[in-house]
């Protein structure tokens, strides 16, 4: 089946970034296989011919770091710095979650995503509690692409620590190519602090042993630096480094507080980092120098973090602070334009999660992609100058369609694939049987 999509503009984000105005693409088989210009004789041959009217495609955002199963404590635990956050909100919370709660979270997060215009996602959960397999089939259905990772914690007895490491083995393991291959995962220690050396070592085991990437909070605050260098007398990435994370291919969350000798490390192992700047800043922990990691040769992908800290999950605004942050803390204008900002935050994201498969609009990869109408949008007017207008004007809610592997999930902005008012209501309804003060 050979679908065409015609009548739009293009914006492949591939590396010779080309935009095809009245361009066309063509579909078949879950993946691209043209984008160009329109070609009548091409068009000829169409099963099937999708008018976009005006609309301007793109690849489809790709989230690094999120932690879907927290939407529910949107709004929960504003103005605390990390540590009493954690440990004083969030885990006591997260120690009453049930499948069903898990479940919903999910879906509701997974909903956002998907209708601001994120095809890709990569994230972490607290397994406390929960059935993960039921989980995984629930994210199943929603038709998303990404990786979902079982979260490892040194907490607890020694039987309970061994059985969080057992169910991490097996979840990374059974999920590993799921969902006709859109959903994977990923070996998931949550932090050097959570986590005791021997659960790092064990966790660079399951990775190397199932050619899984690793995916971990790193550097996220100057409390973690000080406190990883009392415990361990080195700071984290020195600690990590030492004890064979990096030998596993590593997607870093945070990377605030990182020095040159550090940035060297990182690029020597190829670590790459997902940026998050919009929970940094909630979270009082600070602006990550994303400049100084690309000019170091880092890769780094944009992330929004979870709705507890953020507080929404949509990655137009998080790609925009990116840009304006570096500016900012820069003092230059120069820095950071909207084509590289956009690049992270769609092929660049992809490649930092090895997903380079999706992220953008190019022959062989995957039809992941997302339509603006603009024509009707105040503030996307005058029709100039789109990669300004798509990363300092555009929103989430201004995504009309999105398809992944050539299937439309989102029409008009109404999920397909998602009961939209039965996941608000028990969203809602859910959220009365958590104690959250
Ligand atoms: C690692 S599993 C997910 C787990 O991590 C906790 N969490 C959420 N946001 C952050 C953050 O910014 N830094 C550290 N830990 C975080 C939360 O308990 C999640 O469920
Ligand atoms: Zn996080």
């Amino acid at each position: 089946m050979k679908t065409i999509y015609i009548n739009a503009t293009f914006f492949t984000m591939d590396k010779e970034n080309r935009i095809f105005s009245n361009g066309m693409m063509i579909v078949q088989n879950r993946s691209i296989i043209y984008i160009g210009e329109r070609n009548e004789e091409l068009l000829a041959d169409a099963d099937q011919v999708v008018d976009l009217i005006g609309k301007w495609v793109m690849p489809g955002l790709v989230n690094t770091h999120s932690h879907i199963l927290m939407t529910l404590l949107r709004g929960i635990g504003d103005d605390m710095l990390l540590k009493p956050w954690l440990e004083t909100k969030i885990w006591p919370i997260e120690k009453q979650f049930t499948s069903e709660i898990a479940s919903v979270s999910a879906q509701l997060g997974i909903l956002e995503m998907l209708k601001s215009g994120t095809t890709t996602f990569s994230d972490m959960f607290n397994p406390n509690g929960i059935d993960p397999n039921v989980v995984m089939e629930t994210i199943a259905e929603t038709g998303i692409r990404g990786a979902f990772s079982y979260s490892i914690f040194s907490f607890g007895t020694e039987q309970e620590q061994k059985m969080n490491l057992i169910g991490a083995e097996q979840f990374s393991k059974d999920y590993k190519n799921f969902a006709d291959g859109r959903l994977t995962t990923m070996v998931a220690p949550h932090s050097p602090y959570a986590c005791s050396p021997e659960a790092l070592i064990e966790s660079a085991r399951i990775a190397k042993e199932n050619d899984l990437m690793i995916h971990i909070h790193v550097s996220e605050t100057d409390y973690e630096i000080l406190d990883i260098e009392t415990r361990y007398g080195n700071r984290p990435v020195e600690h990590l480094r030492k004890l064979g994370i990096f030998d596993q291919l590593t997607v870093m969350a945070h990377g605030v507080v990182l020095n040159d000798e550090e940035r060297a490390i990182l690029k020597q192992y190829d670590v790459r980092v997902a940026h998050n700047p919009i929970s940094n800043l909630k979270l009082g922990s600070g602006i990550a120098d994303v400049v100084g990691l690309l000019d170091a040769g880092i890769k780094v992908g944009i992330a929004t973090d979870s709705t507890a800290s953020n507080n929404n999950l949509d990655m137009f605004e998080e790609v925009r602070t990116a840009a304006l942050l570096q500016k900012g803390i820069y003092k230059d204008a120069t820095k950071f334009s909207a084509q590289t900002a956009l690049t992270l935050a769609t092929r660049g994201g992809a490649e930092v999660i090895r997903m380079g498969h999706t992220g953008s609009l190019e022959v062989n990869k995957k039809a992941d992609f997302i339509t603006i109408y603009p024509y009707n949008k105040e503030h996307l007017q005058p029709i100039t100058a789109a990669y300004s207008h798509l990363l300092y004007s555009a929103r989430g809610s201004d995504v009309c369609d999105v398809y992944i592997d050539g299937k439309t999930i989102v029409k008009d902005g109404k999920c397909l694939s998602i009961d939209e008012e039965k996941v608000i209501y028990e969203s809602n309804r859910l959220l009365n049987n958590l104690t959250t003060n």
